[in-house]
């Protein structure tokens, strides 16, 4: 039985006293949701709150991760942040591979595996993100790249260090768009992608790993998409930008 697993993805929003106030609003109204502890609750906070946002969690219920990490172990790389700074303001988790920074910023299936690599090495657990354009969709090669894409991210990644990694599918044509994979067509690539990971890694593996959906997830979607087989939580961005709807997510999802 794999544990569910809640994350709200802020993006670039929200400054630290916005962040502060958030999580302590968040925190009472979980505390209302009946079987909360059932669930991990995360949310990824921008950089510049993390440690602030850390030291308002503690002893919270509520878990913290980072949006992106740098692949180095540190040096001349203006702007970045590295696994080893992640850690220090108290991150837990990072997600790594966002369809964002891939369209945006030049990610890489290559520079995706390095970060998973580093994460993994400072103790960071990855939330790796994969998932198709639209255009791939509809020539019917949404499988084949996610595929390739889960390959890519795991590539030389030990069968321990694997098992502290979520995956995160999110089509990209469903981010923020109101548009939402159907439960049962988003249960149809997330079973595929269990199905190469057991490739990688064994069955007994593979169904160990929680495999989020993210993409216009909501309070009143999460029950359905949370009821099929392969879906195991939710990578959220809009609806967690206010924690009243984030903890009404939180609570129809269990
Ligand atoms: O990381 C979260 C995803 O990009 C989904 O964003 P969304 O819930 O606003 O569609």
């Amino acid at each position: 039985m794999r544990k569910p697993i809640l994350a709200g993805n802020w993006k670039m929003f929200k400054t630290v006293s916005q962040a502060v106030s958030y999580v302590e609003h968040l925190e009472n109204l979980l505390a209302e949701v009946p079987n909360v502890e059932k669930a991990d609750v995360v949310i990824c906070a921008p950089a510049t709150a993390l440690y602030a946002v850390h030291n308002q969690l503690e002893g919270a219920r509520t878990q913290l991760g980072a949006q992106n990490v740098h692949q180095a172990e540190e040096g001349a790389y203006t702007g970045e942040t590295s696994a080893i700074m992640l850690k220090d303001a108290g991150a837990k988790y990072v997600i790594i591979g966002h369809s964002e920074r891939r369209q945006y910023f030049g990610e890489t299936d290559e520079s995706v595996n390095a970060k998973v690599q580093q994460a993994l090495k400072h103790g960071l657990l990855p939330i790796v993100c994969v998932g198709e354009d639209l255009d791939q969709r509809n020539q019917g090669v949404t499988n084949t790249l996610v595929e390739s894409q889960v390959r890519a991210a795991f590539n030389g990644v030990s069968v321990d260090d694997f098992t502290r990694c979520v995956v995160a599918y999110e089509p990209i044509w469903a981010i923020g768009t109101g548009m939402t994979a159907t439960s049962q067509d988003a249960n149809t690539v997330c079973a595929h992608i269990r199905t190469v990971l057991a490739d990688m890694y064994g069955q007994e593996k593979a169904n160990l790993i929680r495999i989020q959906y993210g993409g216009s997830v909501k309070p009143d979607n999460i029950a359905e998409l949370m009821a099929q087989s392969d879906i195991d939580g939710a990578l959220v961005g809009g609806a967690s930008l206010d924690p009243g709807s984030f903890a009404n997510l939180v609570r129809n999802a269990l």
